[in-house]
């Protein structure tokens, strides 16, 4: 039986790590005895110029009756005075949320063969693992907004940031078990001294944790985590937040392997699950060859994993690119004198050759 995986590149280096990853995952896919069949659709500026709008009908229409979804990244300067609802980030908003993919799992794994690359000293970063379980489809991401607007001759715009007690519950139900399979931690981020959308995480992570006797749950500060994050990374197993805070912690704890580049993620709900990189279009070096293609593969290895159960081949991706790392080769990004530069092509071509 054939799995269908919708493909969208997106925009700016989406296409250029999309190319790099499709080889490996096929590969990877059919070792294992899985065969894939990929329908590429348009998504964010790419469909902007092509049909006039972010999210296209049939490209949420085929990710909805696809087994998955894999997510190169939308945006750029070109799309940035489009009005706001057509704007091409709308897209990935779009998908998040008529897909129901409410549990966003950013991994964060340091290795000592990345640790020296960090912007940290390596006895800090090396041997991090942790999970950030980040709230997809609900705080301010998804509240009302009001665009600027003049009242009394004074301009003003708001977002409204707005949680549902069953919208914590089931996020920090997805922290919980996966603290389970892993060293039972779960440290819940919050504004709580501030933000009432906060109270009621804390209280209902207090509540839904209660149901989970062999996890630990404790509370921390966005503020406080933030500092956390670079001070004392080792201290965390899995973090559960909210959807901001996620996006930006995410992208806070992406230095601890040295590049944003490397980090994968994996988007779930109860229906199609979408994987992508944890970084952005990245215009300022599209088109030139030189992104890291690493955290799409990985994103790949966690469409393996978790829409088409196939454990075996998604390991065999991850140790693939753990080889090609300890044998010295690195993008741009991660390149210092005496290891061997390689394009984004030449990296996905030496990871596939690994596999
Ligand atoms: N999921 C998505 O599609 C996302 C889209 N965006 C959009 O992307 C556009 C650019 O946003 P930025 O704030 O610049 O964030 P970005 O993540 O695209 O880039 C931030 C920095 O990281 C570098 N970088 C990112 N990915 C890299 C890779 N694979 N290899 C090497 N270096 C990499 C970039 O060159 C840049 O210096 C915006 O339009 C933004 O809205 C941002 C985040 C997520
Ligand atoms: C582009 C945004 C909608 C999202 C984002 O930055 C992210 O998911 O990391
Ligand atoms: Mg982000």
């Amino acid at each position: 039986m054939q799995r269908r995986i919708v493909v969208i590149p997106g925009d700016g280096i989406g296409k250029e790590i999309i190319e790099a990853t499709l080889p490996i995952l096929t590969k990877a896919a059919k070792t294992h005895g899985l065969n894939l069949g990929y329908t590429t659709c348009l998504a964010g500026g790419a469909a902007i110029d092509a049909y006039g709008e972010p999210l296209p009908q049939a490209t949420l229409d085929a990710a909805r009756q696809a087994d998955a979804v894999l997510l190169g990244a939308v945006g750029g300067p070109k799309w940035d005075s489009v009005r706001p609802e057509l704007r091409p980030e709308k897209a990935i908003l779009g998908l998040r949320k008529e897909l129901g993919l409410f549990a966003n799992l950013r991994p964060v794994k340091v290795s000592p063969i990345i640790a020296p690359y960090s912007s940290l000293k390596p006895e800090v970063v090396t041997g991090v693992d942790i999970l950030i379980v980040r709230e997809l489809t609900g705080g301010v991401y998804f509240g009302q907004r009001q665009e600027a607007a003049e009242v009394d001759g004074i301009v003003s715009a708001w977002d409204m940031e707005v949680y549902s007690q069953p919208e914590v519950e089931r996020i920090v139900k997805v922290a919980c078990q996966a603290a389970q399979g892993r060293k039972g931690k779960v440290t819940s981020v919050d504004k709580a001294n501030v933000l009432a959308t906060s109270r009621l995480w804390r209280k209902t992570a207090t509540e839904t944790a209660a149901g989970f006797p062999e996890v630990a749950l404790s509370h921390m500060y966005v503020d406080n985590c933030a500092m956390q994050l670079v001070l004392a990374p080792k201290s965390f197993d899995v973090i559960v937040t909210s959807n901001l805070f996620g996006d930006i912690l995410t992208d806070e704890a992406a230095v601890l392997t040295g590049s944003i580049g490397m980090l994968p993620s994996a988007s779930l709900g109860q229906g199609t699950g979408l994987y992508e990189p944890i970084h952005g279009s990245a215009p300022d070096i599209a088109g030139q060859g030189i992104a890291n293609p690493v955290g799409t593969i990985l994103s790949a290895a966690m469409l393996l994993r978790y829409s088409l159960g196939a454990d075996a081949a998604a390991e065999a991706i991850e140790n693939a690119v753990q080889a090609v790392l300890e044998d010295g080769y690195r993008n741009a990004d991660l390149y210092r004198p005496g290891m061997t530069k390689v394009s984004t092509s030449e990296m996905a071509g030496l990871i596939l050759a690994k596999l």
